[in-house]
């Protein structure tokens, strides 16, 4: 039907994002280091399209001599396809700078003095450029390649000043064009001063990031951390125990919460002192990191409590680690101080079943810890 045809052609017609994205990855490519080279060249081509506009609109008033005018904008096209040609090819980046800020900012500044001399009556409004290729070169150039850019630009409006008052006093009068380089030379100082001052603020900015991520990251330890034992701490662990549980509903391992409990740690506090204690707390996550799987995560819950999880990798025992961890410790002096002292633990287990909120599972492996601990201490339970 004819409508129906009309409409896919209709919708041909329409600029759609894809193609804009093609035309910008034509125009720009796809290396992502060349794009703000490609940008800062973008806005040398705006200040060398304005000069041209100047330019040509000097010759059209009979104020500039149209081949002067014809020779400086072809300068000015091969000035930008020039540098569009190097920066595409990827031969920009042999420099030691591939921004080609420098070579950008001294050309521009040439061809713009050479509008100057051209533009006879109109040359006032080629200054300002002058200046916004040196805002631009602020923002990509070092400050001493700034200075050295506002110098140059300095030197040779001198020149070109001092030569076009004396060839053409009547567009160029001597005290206007002095106005003029006084202008311009108050002009570059500023900007030389302000790029210094932008340097150093990016330096400033640059050394408090990376100050703030290490105090982040360092922030986001302690807070993971428990300080005593250098072990994950509660809020960690209930992460993890979601984390898993989120997992396995998804169809990842299923997974065993066993809660570990230090058997008379009253006993050891009153008889040693709180020092000894926390040294044997200490001890104890040691040996257990040292003992268990590399894939059970084990954290402290609070006080002499600690919380394992245990990830289901095969069918079998999930007691066998904490067993071993048992076995360990019957030969391992409770602290390297308390050397005749061993430390034995009450250990609950729970399954986690799949759907059940986490605290459900933690209740259980609790229940199963007090099991443990009525049953006579220093054994497993698993509900
Ligand atoms: N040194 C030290 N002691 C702690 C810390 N946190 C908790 N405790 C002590 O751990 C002891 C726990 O005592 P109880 O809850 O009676 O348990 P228990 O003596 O181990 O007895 P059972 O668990 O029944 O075998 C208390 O004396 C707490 O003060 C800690 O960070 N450092």
């Amino acid at each position: 039907m004819p409508t129906q045809q009309a409409a896919p052609a209709a919708l041909d017609s329409l600029p759609s994002p894809g193609r804009t994205t093609r035309l910008a990855q034509a125009l720009l490519g796809t290396d992502s280091r060349q794009r703000p080279t490609l940008q800062l060249l973008g806005l040398a081509a705006l200040v060398t399209a304005t000069v041209v506009i100047l330019l040509v609109y000097a010759a059209s008033i009979g104020v500039a001599d149209v081949l002067q005018v014809a020779v400086l904008t072809s300068l000015f096209f091969i000035f930008i396809l020039g540098f569009y040609g190097v920066i595409r090819s990827g031969l920009n980046q042999r420099f030691a700078d591939p921004t080609l800020a420098m070579p950008q900012t001294i050309l521009a500044q040439t061809l713009i003095a050479g509008a100057y001399a051209v533009t006879g009556p109109v040359h006032g409004a080629t200054v300002i450029m002058l200046s916004l290729v040196m805002v631009f070169g602020m923002f990509s150039l070092r400050p001493n390649a700034v200075r050295h850019a506002s110098v140059y630009t300095v030197v040779l409006m001198g020149v070109v000043m001092y030569w076009c008052s004396q060839k053409q006093p009547l567009h160029y009068p001597l005290g206007q064009e002095l106005f003029n380089f006084a202008l311009t030379a108050i002009v570059m100082l500023a900007i030389s001063r302000l790029s210094g001052q932008l340097s150093e603020m990016r330096t400033r900015l640059k050394t408090q990031k990376i100050a703030l991520e290490q105090a982040l990251a360092h922030i986001k330890e302690m807070a993971a951390r428990d300080e005593l034992t250098g072990l994950p701490n509660r809020r960690r662990m209930m992460t993890l125990l979601q984390e898993h549980a989120t997992r396995h509903a998804r169809g990842g391992p299923r997974f065993f919460v066993c809660i570990i409990d230090l058997d008379h740690f009253k006993n050891i506090n009153d008889t040693y002192g709180h020092a000894a204690g926390d040294a044997v707390l200490r001890a104890f996550a040691t040996q257990a990191q040292v003992v268990l799987r590399t894939t059970d995560m084990i954290g402290r819950w609070g006080g002499e409590e600690f919380l394992l999880l245990l990830p289901e990798s095969a069918p079998g025992d999930p007691t066998l680690g904490v067993a071993r961890l048992r076995e360990s410790l019957a030969d391992l002096p409770a602290s390297p101080a308390l050397h005749d002292l061993r430390v034995q633990f009450s250990a609950g287990f729970a399954r986690y079943e799949e759907g059940e909120p986490i605290d459900q599972a933690i209740e259980r492996a609790d229940r199963a810890l007090y099991a443990a601990k009525s049953a006579g201490r220093n054994r497993s339970v698993v509900l």
